[in-house]
C-alpha cells in the first residue's frame, strides 16, 4: 500500500463526514459545545462593532442618548464574555482531542491486529501509511470538526460584517469580498502542497526515528559502542533530518511570500476604504459611528476570510492526511478470508485466495473445522509446497511435501537459509503457500478459523520476543486466558527449568524483566528490575509454549541454541519426555538432539533432500550423514 495515494476532492469531502461521525462518538458533548462556541465567536466581534457605534453616535449626539449606558454595559458584558470564551474553548478543545485520541488508537489498532498474516507488517509501505495514519487520526477528527467550525463561524463572522457594511454601502461588499478570493486560491493550493510534504517526508521520518533508536536504545548499545558508531549513526540521522528540514523550509518559505503578498492587498482594500469613508464623514454623508462600524466591518470581513480560508485550507489538508487512517481501516485482511467456494466435485472448498484464484483443492470429506483442531494428536501435512515472499523474490520452498504423522515427533534439518523457518510460519499461517496447502489432518488450514488454528499451537520461536513485563507475565502469554494462574506459570516453569531462577529474582515472578520502566523514585534500586542472560530468557519462551500443554502441534525451532552444555542436555533430556506421543516439530543446528525423532526431514535450498530416521539416514550416508559426521568431527580430537 503506497504511503502516496492521490486523493480525490469527492474523498476529501467524504473524509470529513467519517472525521466528524469519529468526533460525534468520541465525545458527543464536547463536539456540541465546540459548535456552540463556533456560533459565539463568530456573534460576538459583529455585537460588539455595532454596540461600540451605538455608544460612539450617542456620545457624538446622534442616536438614542438614554440607551448609551446600556449600550455600554452590553459591550463591557460582550468583552467579559470575548476574555473569558478562549479559555473555555482551550479547555473544551483539548479534552475533545483526548477522547477523541483514545477513540482513534482503538479503531486503528484493531484495524492492524486484523492483519492476521505478517506481510503487511513487513512491508515499509504499510508502515509509512501506519504513521500517517497515526498522525491524521489523531489530528484529523480534531482539525476536521475545529476547522469545519472556524469554518462555519468565519462564514457567520463574514456574514454579520458584510450585512453591516451592505447597509452602509452595497458596493463595500462586492470590494471587500472580490479582494479576499485569492486570500481563498492561495490557502488552498499551500494546504495541498503542505498534506503531499507530510506524506513525502513520512519515509525520511521513520528512518530519522530508526537512528535515534539505534543511537538511544539497549539493544544496540553494546555495538554502538564497542564499533564506535555514534557518529557514524548521528551522521546518518542528521542527514534525513537535514533533508526533512529542507523541504518543510522551501514549502515555509513560499508560503511567506504568498501570504505576504495578500496581506498587502487586505491592506491596501482596508486602506482604500478608509479614504472613502473619512471623505464621506466629511461630507456629512456618514455619522462618525459608521466611520467605525465601517472600519471594524471591513477588518471583521478580512478578519473572517483570513480565518475562513485558513480553516478550509486546514481542513483540506487534515482530511487528506486522514485519508491514510480511513486507507488502513478499510484495508482488507492480508490473509484471505474464508470467503468459501463451493467444490464442484466433492473436494473440500477452500477459501478463494489471490494464489488459487478460487481453484478448489480435492480432499477428503468435509469436515467441521471444530471437530477437525479438537484431534488431541493430528497429523500435519504439507502437500507440493510452493512459497517466495513475493514476486520479486526468490522461491523459498519449491514443492515441499513433508508428513509429521500423528503423535510423531519429527525433526527438520538444514543450513543457514535452507528455508525451515519460513516452513514454521507458513505452518501458523502468518502466510500462506504461494501454490500447494497444508493439511491439519485432512483439512487445508486455510479453511479453519485461523485464531482457533493458532489457539492449537505451541511454538518457541527463533527469534522469540523478550517482553518488558514480569516473569509471570512473559511466561503467562503463551496462553492469555491463563496468565494469573501462577500455578500454571510455575508449572511450565519447572518443565522448562526456569522455576528456580525465577522464584530467585528479587520480586519472584513478579519480578520485571527490564530496567526500562521505572518510576523516578525506584530508578536506582536494583531490585526493581532484572535483566536476564540470553540462556534463561530462552527457557522463559519454551516455558511459554509449554502454557498450552494440551496443543495439537508443538513447534520448536532451535529451542535450546542459546543454553549451555548442561542446560542443553537437561531441556532437550525434558523436551524428549514432552514430545512423546505429542504431534511436534523440532528444529536445531544440534543434530545429536535430533536421534530420536521418529522420522527426519533434510532440507536443501527448498527442497526436501531425504527422509528417514536417523539410523535410516546415517546408513544412506548422505546429507544428513555429512552433517552429523562435520559435527561429530569438532567433537573429536584435534586434527594435526
Ligand atoms: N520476511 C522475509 N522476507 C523476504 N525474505 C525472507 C524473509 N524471511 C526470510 N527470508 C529469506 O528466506 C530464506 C529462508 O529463510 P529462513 O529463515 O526460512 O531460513 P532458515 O532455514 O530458518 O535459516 P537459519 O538456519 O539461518 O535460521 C532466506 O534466503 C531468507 O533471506
Amino acid at each position: 500500500m503506497p504511503a502516496k495515494t492521490r486523493v480525490s476532492t469527492g474523498r476529501v469531502l467524504a473524509n470529513i463526514g467519517v472525521a466528524a461521525r469519529l468526533a460525534w462518538a468520541a465525545a458527543p458533548g464536547w463536539s456540541a459545545a465546540l459548535a456552540g462556541f463556533a456560533v459565539l465567536t463568530a456573534a460576538l466581534p459583529v455585537a460588539v462593532a455595532w454596540s461600540t457605534r451605538m455608544v460612539v453616535d450617542a456620545l457624538g449626539g446622534h442616536g438614542d442618548r438614554a440607551g448609551v449606558l446600556g449600550a455600554a454595559l452590553l459591550l463591557a458584558g460582550l468583552s467579559l464574555a470575548g476574555a473569558v470564551l478562549p479559555h473555555l474553548e482551550n479547555y473544551v478543545t483539548a479534552d475533545f482531542g483526548r477522547r477523541v485520541g483514545i477513540t482513534v488508537k482503538l479503531r486503528l489498532y484493531h484495524a492492524v491486529n486484523r492483519m492476521v498474516g505478517l506481510r503487511r507488517l513487513e512491508s515499509p509501505a504499510y508502515h509509512d501509511q501506519l504513521q500517517l495514519a497515526l498522525q491524521g487520526g489523531l489530528n484529523g477528527p480534531e482539525h476536521g470538526v475545529l476547522c469545519g467550525l472556524r469554518v462555519a463561524s468565519g462564514a457567520l463572522q463574514i456574514g454579520g460584517f458584510a450585512g453591516s457594511l451592505y447597509l452602509l454601502n452595497p458596493w463595500l461588499v462586492l470590494v471587500v469580498l472580490l479582494g479576499s478570493v485569492p486570500t481563498l486560491l492561495a490557502e488552498l493550493a499551500i494546504n495541498r502542497r503542505r498534506a503531499a510534504l507530510t506524506a513525502d517526508i513520512t519515509p525520511a521520518m521513520r528512518r530519522e526515528m530508526f537512528y535515534a533508536g539505534l543511537l538511544t536504545g539497549l539493544p544496540a548499545a553494546k555495538e554502538v559502542r564497542l564499533f564506535g558508531l555514534g557518529d557514524y549513526l548521528t551522521g546518518r540521522m542528521l542527514t534525513e533530518l537535514r533533508s526533512i528540514n529542507a523541504r518543510s523550509r522551501r514549502l515555509d518559505q513560499r508560503q511567506t511570500v504568498v501570504q505576504s503578498g495578500l496581506m498587502l492587498l487586505s491592506a491596501l482594500v482596508a486602506g482604500a476604504v478608509l479614504v472613502w469613508a473619512v471623505r464621506s464623514a466629511q461630507r456629512g454623508e456618514m455619522t462618525v459611528g459608521d466611520v467605525v462600524l465601517t472600519l471594524g466591518a471591513v477588518a471583521g470581513v478580512q478578519g473572517g476570510v483570513a480565518s475562513l480560508t485558513g480553516a478550509v485550507g486546514e481542513t483540506y489538508q487534515s482530511m487528506l492526511v486522514f485519508d491514510g487512517f480511513r486507507r488502513i481501516e478499510e484495508a482488507p485482511s492480508d490473509l484471505p478470508v474464508p470467503e468459501v467456494v463451493a467444490a464442484p466435485t466433492g473436494g473440500v472448498p477452500v477459501p478463494r485466495t489471490p494464489e488459487t484464484g478460487g481453484a478448489v483443492v480435492e480432499c477428503p470429506a468435509p469436515v467441521d473445522p471444530a471437530v477437525v483442531l479438537a484431534a488431541a494428536t493430528p497429523a500435519i501435512e504439507l502437500r507440493d509446497v510452493w512459497f517466495r515472499y513475493d514476486d520479486a523474490h526468490p522461491w523459498v520452498l519449491s514443492g515441499v511435501n513433508l508428513t509429521i504423522p500423528a503423535g510423531e515427533s519429527v525433526g527438520l534439518v538444514g543450513l543457514n537459509g535452507a528455508g525451515k523457518s519460513t516452513l514454521v510460519k507458513l505452518l501458523c499461517r502468518f502466510y500462506d503457500p504461494t501454490r500447494g496447502g497444508i493439511y491439519w489432518n485432512g483439512t487445508d488450514i486455510r479453511t479453519l478459523p485461523v485464531e482457533q488454528l493458532r489457539a492449537r499451537i505451541a511454538a518457541v520461536f527463533q527469534d522469540f520476543f523478550a517482553y518488558e513485563l514480569s516473569a509471570a507475565e512473559n511466561i503467562g502469554v503463551g496462553a492469555i486466558a491463563a496468565v494469573d494462574d501462577r500455578s500454571r506459570i510455575a508449572a511450565a516453569a519447572r518443565k522448562a527449568g526456569c522455576h528456580e531462577t525465577l522464584a530467585a529474582l528479587p520480586a519472584g515472578y513478579d519480578t520485571l524483566l527490564t530496567r526500562t520502566f521505572f518510576s523516578n523514585e525506584d530508578r536506582d534500586d536494583p531490585e526493581t528490575g532484572v535483566l536476564l542472560s540470553g540462556g534463561q530468557w530462552q527457557r522463559l519462551a519454551l516455558a511459554r509454549a509449554l502454557m498450552r500443554p494440551d496443543c495439537g502441534l508443538l513447534i520448536l525451532d532451535e529451542p535450546s541454541s542459546g543454553l549451555d552444555a548442561t542446560a542443553e542436555y537437561a531441556v532437550h533430556a525434558k523436551l524428549r519426555q514432552l514430545r512423546v506421543g505429542r504431534t511436534s516439530l523440532l528444529i536445531s543446528h544440534r543434530l545429536s538432539t535430533m536421534r530420536d525423532a521418529s522420522l527426519i526431514y533434510v532440507l536443501d535450498d527448498g527442497r526436501i533432500v531425504e527422509y528417514g530416521d536417523h539410523d535410516e539416514l546415517m546408513a544412506r550416508d548422505g546429507r544428513y550423514a555429512e552433517l552429523f559426521s562435520l559435527q561429530a568431527r569438532g567433537y573429536g580430537p584435534v586434527p594435526v
